[in-house]
């Protein structure tokens, strides 16, 4: 049996109830077969991969608060601390009804790769809680940070494991829990990214995944003979980087038509408002009815259907598994050119394989919404060297760091004649960085 295999066998025994885990285990495996087998007698004795796909250590707590009604609450909270070969653990924080330790496991797995995509000296790891920000007030948000935090500050530091931002984990979390780290550790340190002008963050870091997204694809579809100008682009998400994602597409000149969130999902021919969303969105928290009752153009279906918007280029950007192999049949009907991810793991396997197997350009996660990480990685530089950079600044880093991924992952796949093939070479060029620190490491 090929070590690969032996190693796949291995991961899924292991981690049986663990399917996202073992969703992106796969993927990469899978598609670093000729890099293993070119080294497998080398690769094999030093169980690289055995290595690379353990963390090497998970966090599970309780997070106890009390809500305005005086009742304590009990959630979980979790720090999966996957790689640190390349730098300090680095990776966001999600909180979410939905999470548990096979989704931060898959979530971490991935930021080692990507954050060794991008260039920037750091490790991969995640976190999170199954708390839901979703209708608590302030101060029960605030409670519930402060909670986790207090037993999180004993794992991280600003050069051991820097959380940041993720799915409902905003600038008012992050805020809370810097607070919270500072009160207990007494230190001012970049513990956090995602940080609030006032204290430390950096300008473009709110923005970075969605415009490094669509960098990344301006990049894609240049390096194709096209551009940006006059293109229809359906968008998933109404959060962070899909508002964002929907900005710099409008300012490139492309005309993005849908977005959508946990209940339902807008259709607006003439365009996405930007400034509506981010109201409806950022200010008041509410739903996606509310950008249908203010908008003329726009209609709202409950439920979930984006993908079924004719388009020119896809961009998902509000969760895992949200685009199936019926979207991906959809789309590939409808002439859909270009699906870059700006979720993790937005697309199913079998969707992936069939928007490759049909000409779609496709690229992953790991690579397209790096931009995020990237930017927190130079608001840790911005905070080492006590200075703030102005926006045009983090800006062009975060374009020319979108741009070498591009042509960083774009290289990997050829190296190994799997031209076009951008889920491998993200994988490759990420692999490749982490395993050479690993093997160099010794045995740790
Ligand atoms: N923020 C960042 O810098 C980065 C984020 N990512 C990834 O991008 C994705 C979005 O994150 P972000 O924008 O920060 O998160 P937000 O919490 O800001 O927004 C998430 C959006 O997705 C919607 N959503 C969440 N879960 C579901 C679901 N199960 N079905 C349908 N819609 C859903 C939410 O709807 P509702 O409004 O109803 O909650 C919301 O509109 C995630 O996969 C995240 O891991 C990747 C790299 C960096
Ligand atoms: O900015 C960060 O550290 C984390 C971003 C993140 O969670 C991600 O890339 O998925």
């Amino acid at each position: 049996m090929s070590y690969v295999d032996e190693v796949l066998e291995r991961v899924k025994a292991k981690n049986a109830s663990e399917p996202e885990f073992l969703q992106a285990v796969e993927e990469v495996l899978e598609s670093l077969r000729p890099v293993i087998e070119a080294n497998e007698e080398k690769y094999r004795k030093e169980a690289l991969l055995e290595r690379i796909t353990e963390p090497d250590r998970q966090l599970k707590f309780r997070v106890p608060w009390v809500d305005d009604k005086g009742q304590v609450q009990v959630n979980t909270g979790y720090r999966v601390q996957f790689n640190n070969s390349i730098g300090p653990y680095k990776g966001g924080l999600r909180l979410h009804p939905s999470v548990n330790i096979g989704i931060i496991k898959f979530l971490g797995f991935e930021q080692v790769f990507k954050n060794s995509l991008t260039g920037l000296p750091i490790g991969g790891g995640k976190g999170g809680s199954d708390f839901d920000p979703k209708g608590k007030s302030d101060r029960e948000v605030m409670a519930f940070c402060q909670s986790f935090m207090t037993e999180l500050c004993k794992y991280i530091g600003a050069d051991v494991d820097v959380p940041a931002g993720d799915i409902g984990t905003g600038a008012r979390e992050i805020g809370y829990m810097f607070g919270q780290y500072k009160r207990i550790r007494g230190m001012y340190e970049g513990v956090l990214t995602g940080k609030g002008l006032t204290y430390g963050g950096s300008l473009a870091r709110t923005e970075a995944t969605g415009y490094g997204l669509l960098y990344i694809t301006e990049e894609l579809m240049k390096c194709h003979g096209e551009s940006m100008e006059g293109k229809t682009v359906v968008v998933s998400g109404a959060g962070n980087v899909a508002i964002y994602a929907i900005q710099k597409a409008q300012q490139m000149g492309a005309k993005v038509v849908t977005c959508s969130d946990s209940t339902g999902w807008i259709y607006d021919p003439e365009g996405i408002d930007v400034a509506l969303l981010k109201e409806v969105k950022e200010v008041k928290r509410a739903r996606l009815t509310e950008y249908a009752a203010a908008r003329k153009s726009a209609e709202y279906h409950e439920g979930r259907g984006v993908w079924q918007i004719k388009c020119d280029i896809a961009l998902p950007c509000a969760t895992q598994n949200e685009l199936l192999i019926d979207d991906a049949k959809q789309l590939v009907a409808n002439g859909c050119k270009a699906v870059c991810e700006g979720a993790n793991m937005p697309t199913t396997l079998d969707a992936t394989k069939y928007l490759q197997d049909n000409g779609v350009w496709f690229i992953c996660g790991k690579a397209s919404n790096a931009g995020g990480v990237a930017t927190s990685a130079l608001e840790m530089s911005q905070n080492s060297e006590r200075l703030s950079w102005t926006f045009e600044e983090v800006d062009a880093k975060l374009k020319q760091i979108m741009v070498n991924i591009y042509h960083n992952i774009d290289d990997a796949a050829k190296r190994y004649n799997m031209e076009g093939n951008y889920v491998a070479g993200a994988n490759i060029a990420g692999f490749e960085k982490v395993a050479e620190a690993m093997l160099a490491q010794g045995v740790c």
